[in-house]
């Protein structure tokens, strides 16, 4: 039976209305109902599920690459196993789209990352199917072996499949979870799904050993194959597997690095091929015990032609035409914050060829792909590895290097006793941009940039700005390419700058200064970061209202600009704070100085406004500002409210 490939019809097909079958997937709602389609039809079914997701990702937008190559695994992972009670943990998750349409969301699928809409990741609080939500990666084999443990422990069988990408397999946790799960011996099936990519091409010795045993370079006979495999399955392999033997490239069966870890390793197996896929997983479920690792060969963007010929492009994407794989692009106003660090490190890189850059697998999410389009042997992408990243940076700090450990601020927290104990405690200048502070839209809670302030304003050494716009960010660049004598950081968000005129080179800034932007003698509105342009739209709101309004821009959260703060607290009757992070950040640092310096006492009312201490789930970054109140208007409201008084009352104040 001729399977329909998508890329070739070129049609929007998601109703597979001109399928000459039966939408099967029409009657999938939950996985068991799998159990009345016949294996040979499941071809059948991964198209129509590949069209639905296709579809829905063109009107959503999101990660569509990841989702598309494990179409089959996901069904037939389905199919064999019995979920929600036998637990299925996909790492990272973004690759879990066909999983939810199969799990009961189908009729959501089209409200993926919107507001009040599906998670773009897996979620526990969403459904029964998702045992573990994710959206970092590498956590799925230590999430799988705890819930292995806790079966076990509790005399429950159940099966656990961690389904984790070859990307992911590089982090250290995922290491330190094999390292666990080879010794305890539990029951734990762990899939690798191999597609030779991360978001970027793989880097690392790790990758390169998986596509040497995906070359062949370390198969052994089939034969001898067949008689390690029964030796952990049991007497029965089944027919089937002797067949999937003969069509896959063979069984690894020993000397490989899982197996000396203590797992049964079997594969690699063609990840798009149900005759290899289910008499495989057919087999580890009814037979065997202990770790099992099976190595799955997928194709990111599988089905899709423009995303497996560009898999990085169509990693995540913006809503795009299913036909020509066109991506919307809106018109941008200003250029983009990461483009402005990017070619901000470039020019100061010009200028001293000791700065040198590190990603940990997001060259182009950071724009050191562009950095290291003019200096590539300045540039390391570690892989998914932020530990090793901060404290490689470290190390070459210790050498005299000027390292930029570009890193999102969601993902720095996993490398966070690096920064203390290998960074800050060591007082090495190591320089850390951080990408994607605040608010980031559609990735929802696991994303936002909330917490980097907090969490590095508390250190002792370090110097901490937030880049109020575009050509702040210049300024900050060339600030802490300067500064030698200790840890760095500066935060911008993630999207466009807001259009300011942009210097050729950014300019020096004196550490721990911040500036006034607009001079009023009531409320003073003292920014920390991207919230400035609201605060000085908040400002001709209270001006208008009779309030004058002073707003000051404090760059550095630490050390703070004391003399600013102490002005500010002095000669105006309300003092607010604003900044795109959690308490305990910017605010926290000011309200501990006022306190201390005994700037409380005499009747100043201070309000710190930071975002709401809960997880924000996904919406457009306008509805995020406006629901933590960090808008113009909330800004405005929070004066008032502060005051006391009604926006009409405030005139006649
Ligand atoms: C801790 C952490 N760092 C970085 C990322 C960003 N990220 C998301 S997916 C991905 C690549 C994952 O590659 P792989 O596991 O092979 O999955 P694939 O997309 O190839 O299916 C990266 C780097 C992340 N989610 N978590
Ligand atoms: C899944 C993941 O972690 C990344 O793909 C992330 O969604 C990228 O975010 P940006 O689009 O902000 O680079
Ligand atoms: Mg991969």
């Amino acid at each position: 039976m001729p399977v329909p490939r998508y890329p070739e019809r070129h049609e929007r097909c998601h109703r597979v209305s001109n399928y000459p079958h039966t939408p099967l997937l029409d009657t999938v709602h939950v996985p068991s109902d799998l159990k009345a389609i016949d294996d040979e039809q499941m071809p059948q079914l991964a198209a129509e599920l590949r069209a639905e997701m296709i579809d829905a990702v063109s009107r959503t937008g999101g990660h569509l690459g990841a989702g598309l190559g494990v179409v089959e695994l996901t069904i037939a992972i389905h199919k064999v196993f019995d979920t929600p009670h036998d637990r299925l943990i996909f790492d990272v998750g973004h690759q879990c789209y066909p999983h939810k349409i199969l799990t009961g969301r189908r009729d959501r699928i089209r409200t993926l990352r919107q507001e009040d809409g599906l998670s773009g990741f897996t979620k526990r609080s969403e459904s029964e199917y998702d045992p573990f939500g994710a959206a970092h990666s590498s956590t799925s084999i230590s999430a799988g072996l705890g819930m292995a443990v806790a079966s076990e422990a509790q005399n429950i069988r159940r099966n656990v499949i961690s389904v984790i990408g070859d990307g992911a397999m590089s982090a250290g946790m995922a290491f330190e979870a094999l390292n666990n799960a080879g010794a305890l011996d539990a029951r734990l099936i762990v899939i690798l799904n191999d597609n030779d990519m991360s978001i970027a091409q793989p880097t690392g010795a790790m990758s390169g050993y998986l596509a040497r045993m995906a070359s062949g370079r370390t198969y052994m006979g089939i034969r001898e194959t067949g008689k390690k495999l029964t030796a952990y399955l049991g007497k029965h392999v089944d027919r089937a597997i002797t067949r999937a033997v003969e069509h896959a490239r063979g069984y690894v069966t020993g000397g490989t690095m899982f197996e000396e870890l203590g797992f049964y390793h079997i594969g690699p197996i063609d990840g798009h091929n149900f005759e290899h896929l289910l008499p495989v997983l057919r087999n580890v479920r009814d037979n065997g015990d202990g770790p099992v690792l099976i190595h799955v060969m997928t194709q990111k963007g599988k089905g899709y032609a423009p995303a497996e010929k560009a898999a990085d492009k169509y990693h995540g994407v913006s809503k795009f035409d299913v036909v020509t794989g066109a991506q919307a692009k809106a018109k941008p106003n200003a250029p983009s914050y990461t483009n402005v660090f990017a070619e901000a490190l470039i020019e100061e890189a010009n200028h001293d060829d000791k700065i040198v850059a590190v990603t940990a697998a997001m060259p182009s999410g950071t724009g050191l792909d562009k950095f290291g389009d003019v200096y590539p042997s300045r540039v390391y992408d570690v892989g998914i590895a932020e530990q090793h990243a901060v404290t490689f940076a470290a190390g070459m700090a210790t050498e005299g290097l000027k390292p930029f450990a570009t890193i999102y601020s969601t993902f720095l927290q996993r490398g966070y006793d690096q920064v203390v104990h290998d960074v800050a405690i060591q007082n090495l200048p190591v320089r850390f941009p951080i990408d994607r502070a605040g608010f980031v839209g559609a990735d929802g809670s696991t994303h936002a940039g909330s917490f980097d302030v907090a969490y590095l304003a508390c250190l002792p050494n370090f110097v901490v700005m937030a880049a109020a716009d575009e050509a702040e960010l210049k300024h900050m660049v060339r600030t802490a390419a300067a500064h030698d004598s200790g840890p760095i950081s500066f935060r911008y968000p993630r999207g466009e700058g807001v259009g300011v005129e942009m210097p050729q080179r950014g300019q020096l800034l004196e550490i721990g200064k911040g500036r006034v932007m607009k001079e009023g003698s009531k409320v003073a509105l003292l920014s920390f970061g991207t919230r400035l342009a609201d605060c000085l739209l908040a400002a001709e709101d209270l001006d208008a209202a009779g309030l004058s309004t002073t707003v000051a821009d404090a760059r550095f959260a630490k050390p703070l600009d004391t003399d600013l703060i102490r002005q500010l607290a002095t000669n105006h009757e309300v003092l607010i704070t604003i900044e795109e992070g959690s308490v305990g950040g910017f605010g926290s640092h000011v309200l501990n100085f006022l306190a201390h310096e005994g700037l409380l006492d005499g009747g100043l009312k201070v309000r710190p406004m930071a975002m709401p201490d809960i997880f924000m789930d996904q919406a457009k970054p306008e509805v995020m500002y406006a629901r933590a109140g960090l808008d113009r208007a909330g800004i405005v409201k929070a004066v008032f409210t502060t005051l006391g008084v009604s926006a009409e009352a405030a005139k006649h104040a």
